[in-house]
């Protein structure tokens, strides 16, 4: 595995990358993207735009033709890429999460002892109740704890295949927050496809516009006249259910941890919700 420079974000650049798939069916034609590092992209798109082939792509999982992708400078199919995390849809159907296993070991598991602090804010993030049994969970709960599981490891890409269509809309626009946070606070970058656009206006460094296997706009979103775009009303509805939202948590005020007289407030740097040891 090749790993990325140490100390940058990676960039994601593909030139002339055309992909047919197996079948010999067209998947991509023509992309050409320069999206720098530490941007957060949105990959729009209707249904069968491509998105998903791109992502793979992207990812190494499917085999691009030669010096058509590359991430951090390295193509990621050949060289693999330690530091890349693609969050699809295989890794939501990966049947671990309907099991009648615990959260913490859950989270351990995947690295969660040791980094502890990273593994506290997203349990605390995405709102996760430790004592949660994996079966009988609902499915936004279940996304839950696999978004922190998906999250654990410091990446410094990550692909992002629509997978917050089961969360409420809080704990999306906590989970886009603290998306945004980790581009601003360390060198990681975004590609994030999806329909949903709830809140999203002030989230995205650049946009990517599909349509037919092909890319039909790209650029900063500062260059896009969002400004000048008709308001249907969509966004003041979803700042309503936002405000409801949070309203309700604050009734229900913060989760307890199992067996401990404390919260998840405040949580990170005090040593954990556990008693593990730490490497
Ligand atoms: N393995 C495959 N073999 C042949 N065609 C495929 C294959 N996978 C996808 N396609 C086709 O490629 C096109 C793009 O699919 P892709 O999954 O990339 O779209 P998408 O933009 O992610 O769509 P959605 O929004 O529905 O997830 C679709 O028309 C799809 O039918």
């Amino acid at each position: 595995m090749a790993p990325l420079l140490d100390g940058l974000a990676p960039s994601v650049v593909t030139k002339a990358l055309s992909y047919r798939f197996p079948d010999s069916s067209a998947g991509l034609a023509d992309v050409n993207l320069s999206l720098p590092p530490g941007s957060r992209t949105l990959l729009i798109g209707a249904n069968g735009a491509g998105k998903t082939t791109l992502l793979r792509l992207l990812s190494g999982k499917r085999l691009a033709p030669t010096a058509t992708v590359s991430v951090g400078g390295i193509d990621p199919f050949k060289d693999g890429l330690e530091g890349v995390t693609y969050l699809g849809l295989e890794w939501v159907l990966n049947p671990i999460v309907r099991t009648d296993i615990d959260v913490p070991t859950l989270l351990s598991s995947v690295g969660g002892d040791y980094y502890q602090s990273r593994r506290d804010e997203l349990v605390r993030i995405l709102d996760i109740d430790l004592a949660w049994r994996m079966h009988s969970v609902s499915d936004g709960e279940r996304r839950r704890v696999q978004l922190a599981m998906g999250l654990l490891r410091p990446w410094r890409i990550l692909l992002l295949d629509e997978i917050t269509v089961d969360l409420d809309l809080l704990s999306r626009s906590n989970f886009l927050d603290f998306l945004k946070r980790e581009t601003e606070s360390r060198p990681c970058t975004i590609v994030y496809a999806t329909h949903i656009l709830d809140n999203l206006a002030d989230w995205p460094t650049h946009l990517v516009h599909m349509h037919l296997g092909r890319v039909r706009d790209f650029g900063s979103i500062s260059t896009f006249n969002i400004g000048g775009v008709k308001n249907s009303g969509n966004s003041r509805l979803g700042e309503l259910v936002l405000t409801w939202l949070r309203q309700d948590l604050e009734e229900r005020g913060p989760r307890k941890i199992p067996n401990q007289g404390r919260t998840y407030e405040n949580l990170e740097g005090k040593g954990g919700y556990g008693n593990e040891k730490v490497p």
